[in-house]
């Protein structure tokens, strides 16, 4: 479980994430939106303490963050906005690799998962592929397979679709489900709710640092529609869009 306790997150003048109450229970798969400027990545930053809280403070499964950050780390996965810039290491393997070998785990370990890992995010068999020749929906899978060696309770993920042409989209969302259905908790941040609202038990929406909604998929699109005092422009613009998805009518099947 994550908590933020009357979190704030300043940035010299500018208050990013603004006293946050927010409890993430395991596996739930929560979706958080919000315009560009938000406060959603310093907020999910602060999930596996890779910033300090100004002020409140983080636990994850009822531990202070900054008091153990190697649990931390292993219970909370994060890949970020753009993978490439996570890829440490020349093939696919030595990549997802990377993490379990800085836990100090057994080879035979460090193989299981990341044999596992690759099987989960349907890249089996690539281990010894050189990942500067994979496509962009490669990458963000191999990111997410590094992510999951680690065997967190809990995946976050920045922007995961952000220059994903529809089928890695589509690839990626699959394996989404399909580890949320195996118990792993999901955290995705975006600033579009298509597709990825059918698949959320929550969508948290951030609004200049603050939560302004909170609440499942269906009741969210309509407090998202009902705000009329600063609605997140990006996630006002796609409500219509996403009612499609959780409702696509009589003409789809
Ligand atoms: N490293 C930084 N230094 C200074 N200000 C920052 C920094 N990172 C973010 N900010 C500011 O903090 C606020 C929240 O930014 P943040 O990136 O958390 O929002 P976001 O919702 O994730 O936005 P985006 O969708 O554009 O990624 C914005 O006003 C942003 O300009």
């Amino acid at each position: 479980m994550i908590r933020t306790r009357n979190l704030t997150h300043r940035y010299g003048d500018t208050v990013a994430v603004d006293d946050v109450s927010l409890t993430v229970p395991d596996g739930e798969f929560l979706v958080l939106v919000g315009a560009n400027g938000s406060g959603k990545t310093t907020l999910v930053r602060h999930f596996n303490g890779l910033l300090d809280p100004d002020e409140g403070d983080v636990l994850v499964n009822d531990v202070p963050v900054g008091d153990d950050l190697v649990a931390a780390r292993t219970a909370v996965g994060m890949v970020f906005q753009d993978p490439r810039d996570q890829l440490v290491a020349a093939t696919v393997g030595g990549d997802v690799a990377f993490g379990p070998e800085n836990l100090g785990l057994s080879r035979e370990e460090i193989d299981r998962r990341v044999s596992a890992a690759l099987a989960a995010v349907n890249l089996d068999g690539r281990a010894d592929e050189s990942v500067h020749e994979l496509s962009g929906g490669e990458r963000e899978r191999v990111a997410v397979a590094g992510a999951l060696a680690m065997e967190p309770d809990h995946l976050v993920l920045d922007e995961p679709f952000t220059g994903l042409d529809e089928p890695a989209r589509r690839s990626v969302l699959d394996r989404l489900e399909a580890l949320h259905t195996g118990g792993t908790g999901v955290v995705v941040v975006t600033h579009d709710l298509r597709d990825v609202v059918a698949l959320a038990d929550r969508v948290v929406a951030m609004a200049d640092g603050r939560v302004a909604v909170d609440a499942d998929p269906e009741r969210a699109l309509d407090e998202l529609a009902g705000l009329n005092v600063r609605v997140p422009d990006s996630v006002a613009a796609v409500c219509e869009n996403a009612r499609d998805v959780l409702d696509p009518g009589p003409d789809h099947d």
